[in-house]
C-alpha cells in the first residue's frame, strides 16, 4: 500500500502554496486545491506568451484522450481550458499510473502572471471534474484503493514551508485531539457546518458561522457579513470601497477569532489576519477575513487552514473532516 508526503510552500503572504509533482517527465510546482477537482497545467500547449516563466507538462509523455476537454472558471474570474492525456503523476512517492492531466491550451492572466505557480491539483471531490465527455478523477480518488489509509492530511504554516500527507496521519503535526466533522459532499466540495465563534479574549462564543468548505486554493477566510462586522468592530478595521474589502492596521494587536467545530474551539491568530500590507510599506493591511457575500457558503481557505493540521478522510466510507490544533 503507498504512503508519502510532499512540502507545501508558501508563496509571498501565504497567498497559495505549491508542492513539487512529477508528470511523465516534467517536473512542475502545482497548488494543490480541495476546492476544485480539476488536475490542469502549463503545457507545450500553452502559447508561449501565455506561459512566460512557468514549467510546462510536455504531453508527449502522455496518451491523448481524444476528443476530450476541460474548461474551469473559479469564482475570482480566473480560468483555464484545454486538452486531456492520461500519464504517470507522482507526488510524494504516492504513484498514479494512469492519471488524467489536463494540458492548458489557454490560462487567465491571473495565472499567467503567477510565475511560482505551474497549475492546479484538485482534490475536491471528482463530481465537479469539468472534463468532458467522461467526467475523470481526481490524483486522491486514482490512488485512493492503493493508499494504506483512504484519507490526506494538510499541514499549512504562516510563512513556513508545510506538508500535504496521502495514505497516513502524521500524528508529531499536531497536539491534543482530532475533532471530526460528517462532510456533506453533494456539492463536491469538504463542506461541514461550524458553529459559534467569538473574537479576541471574550469567551461569549455567539452566533453560528454556518455550512463552510474546507479550501487550500482560497487564501482568505470567507464568513457571514454580520460576522465579518463584529470581527472588525473588534479590531478597528472598516469596509474600504476602494480595496474592495475589510481593512484593518497592521499594527499587531489584531484580535483573534475564535471558532467552534465539532464542539470544540479552534483558534485563528489576529497576526494571520492582519494579512497583508495594502501596498508595500503601508500600516494598512487588507484584512484575512472578509464577508462571504455572493458566495453562497463560508470559505475557511488558507488563514484558516494554517492554524490547524486537517485530515481529509474517506475511510470510513461516508467522508469526514479532521481537525485538531497545531
Ligand atoms: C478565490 C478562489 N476561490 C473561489 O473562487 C471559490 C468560490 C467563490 C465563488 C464565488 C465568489 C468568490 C469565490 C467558491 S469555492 C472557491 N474555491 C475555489 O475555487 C478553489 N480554487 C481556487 C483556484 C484559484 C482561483 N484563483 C486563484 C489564484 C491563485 C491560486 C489559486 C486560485
Amino acid at each position: 500500500a503507498q504512503s508519502g508526503t510532499v512540502a507545501a510552500d508558501p508563496q509571498q503572504y501565504d497567498q497559495a502554496y505549491l508542492s513539487p509533482v512529477t508528470i511523465g517527465n516534467s517536473q512542475l510546482m502545482l497548488d494543490f486545491d480541495t476546492g476544485s477537482a480539476d488536475l490542469w497545467a502549463f503545457s507545450n500547449e500553452t502559447p508561449a506568451s501565455e506561459s512566460v516563466g512557468h514549467a510546462k507538462y510536455d504531453s508527449s509523455t502522455g496518451t491523448e484522450l481524444q476528443g476530450y476537454s476541460w474548461s474551469i472558471t473559479y469564482g475570482d474570474q480566473s480560468g483555464a481550458a484545454g486538452n486531456v492525456y492520461a500519464d504517470k503523476v507522482v507526488v510524494g512517492g504516492v504513484t498514479a499510473t494512469k492519471q488524467a492531466v489536463e494540458a492548458a491550451t489557454s490560462i487567465s492572466t491571473s495565472f499567467s502572471d503567477n510565475t511560482d505557480s505551474d497549475g492546479l491539483l484538485g482534490l475536491a471531490f471528482s463530481s465537479i471534474n469539468t472534463v468532458t465527455p467522461k467526467q475523470q478523477t481526481t490524483f486522491f480518488d486514482t490512488v485512493k484503493p492503493t493508499l494504506a489509509k483512504a484519507l490526506f492530511t494538510c499541514d499549512l504554516k504562516q510563512g513556513n514551508a508545510g506538508s500535504y500527507t496521502f495514505g497516513y496521519i502524521d500524528t508529531s503535526k499536531y497536539t491534543g485531539s482530532v475533532t471530526y466533522v460528517p462532510v456533506d459532499d453533494s456539492q463536491g466540495f469538504w463542506s461541514f457546518t461550524a458553529g459559534g465563534y467569538s473574537v479576541g479574549s471574550d469567551n461569549a462564543t455567539s452566533g453560528s458561522v454556518g455550512v463552510s468548505i474546507a479550501d487550500t486554493g482560497t487564501s482568505l477566510l470567507y464568513l457571514p457579513a454580520a460576522v465579518a462586522k463584529a470581527y472588525y468592530a473588534k479590531a478597528g478595521g472598516k469596509f474600504d470601497n476602494q480595496q474592495g474589502g475589510y481593512t484593518l492596521p497592521c499594527n499587531g494587536n489584531a484580535p483573534d477569532f475564535n471558532v467552534a467545530i465539532g464542539g470544540k474551539t479552534f483558534v485563528v491568530p489576529g497576526s494571520y489576519i492582519a494579512y497583508a500590507p495594502i501596498t508595500s510599506g503601508s500600516q494598512t493591511c487588507f484584512g484575512g477575513i472578509q464577508a462571504n457575500t455572493g458566495i453562497g457558503f463560508n470559505i475557511f481557505g488558507d488563514v484558516f487552514l494554517k492554524a490547524v493540521y486537517a485530515i481529509f478522510d474517506v475511510s470510513q466510507g461516508a467522508p469526514r473532516l479532521g481537525f485538531a490544533a497545531q
